[in-house]
């Protein structure tokens, strides 16, 4: 579509359009874009205990969950089609620092999720977050000093965080720091212990966005945070620079890359389909996700038909796939 010369559609004369869309069968036949559970990343809440599972007030129908029924949901996803999950843990205030040293602690909540999926059998990929947030006092994906956000030290910290998640058995590593370097870093220490065969999916366009808001208090990041993170995440006013980043991340190792957030930057998933030839994904972010399960809730909107439409969205502007707080319930519709 994009080589299609815009000055001349004259070819087109005086054609019925609407033929193409006069009957079900018609439109199944001429669609472009398809979307299937395959294409959904399901991000989980992890706490600490058993069979304990808690809400979130500000994502409906989302809940943090013990390990145990981490598990189970693991299953659910399998059994759906769902090929990854994106592991988040809301790690209990007594275990966080200034230094977030709880990120590579091979106990963590994220390390304890990765062994008991993989004991349990369940054939589905692992996504393992890397950055700070969840595990320090501060709420910041970086250290801190005086104020500032210490870049290097970060980076040595996300490798400590990224081996210990190889080890324990995540398959794709998803640095979301925004940090200069952390890829190439990263990539170099897994090579170096072995885990050759270990993914990076690189949050890489990541915009310092408002709608990350449900996120921080799944997380129990966002009571914490002084002060916002723009001076690591993308200006959402910016596009070249996130082709900068997206490209750096690819010439450092990255396998696939993401944007993030998701439908309010679906002309940056664009330009970067266009340009990239490696895997994309896109983040339907907590914030996304709230307005459209509240708006449903108020009666305003279709609830399930605003999360289909959203998501064959994302597909459609290039996308390979999404992360989305939708995804067991979207895969179980499409499936059904
Ligand atoms: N490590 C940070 C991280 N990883 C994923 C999200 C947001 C995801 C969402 O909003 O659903 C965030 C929040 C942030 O950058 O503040
Ligand atoms: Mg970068």
């Amino acid at each position: 579509m994009s080589n299609w010369p815009k000055h001349d559609m004259s070819f087109l004369g005086g054609r019925r359009q609407r033929r193409l869309r006069r009957t079900g069968w018609m439109r199944n036949m001429v669609r472009e874009t398809v979307l299937t559970p395959h294409d959904l990343i399901w991000p989980l809440f992890v706490i600490e205990g058993h069979n304990e599972r808690t809400a979130i007030r500000t994502l409906p129908g989302v809940e943090r969950l013990s390990v145990d029924l981490v598990v189970e949901a693991a299953k659910a996803a399998a059994a759906e089609g769902i090929p990854a999950l994106a592991l988040f843990p809301n790690t209990q205030d007594d275990r966080r620092n200034a230094d977030g040293s709880e990120a590579w602690n091979p106990d963590n909540l994220t390390a304890q999720a990765l062994h008991a999926i993989r004991d349990a059998g369940v054939e589905i990929g692992l996504i393992t977050d890397v950055a700070l947030d969840e595990y320090s006092s501060d709420g910041q994906d970086g250290l801190v000093r005086d104020g500032e956000i210490l870049n290097d030290e970060t980076v040595e910290a996300m490798v400590k965080a990224a081996l210990m998640q190889a080890r324990a058995g995540a398959d794709i590593i998803a640095p979301s720091d925004m940090m200069d370097g952390r890829v190439a870093a990263i990539r170099r220490a897994l090579d170096a212990e072995g885990f050759d065969h270990v993914a990076i999916m690189a949050y890489s366009a990541k915009f310092a966005s408002v709608y990350y808001g449900p996120f921080r208090e799944a997380v129990g990041s966002g009571s914490r945070l002084i002060g916002d993170k723009r001076t690591y995440q993308l200006d959402y006013a910016n596009s070249d620079e996130a082709m900068r980043e997206v490209a750096q991340d690819i010439a450092e190792g990255a396998d696939m890359v993401m944007v993030k957030p998701g439908l309010p930057y679906l002309d940056i998933v664009q330009r970067v389909s266009d340009a990239f030839d490696v895997p994309l994904f896109a983040y339907q972010v907590s914030g996304e996700y709230a307005m459209i399960r509240f708006a449903a809730q108020a009666g305003a909107i279709n609830g399930e038909g605003a999360m289909l439409e959203s998501l064959v969205a994302f597909k459609r502007a290039g996308c390979d796939g999404v992360l989305t707080y939708f995804a067991l319930e979207a895969a179980r519709i499409l499936n059904a």
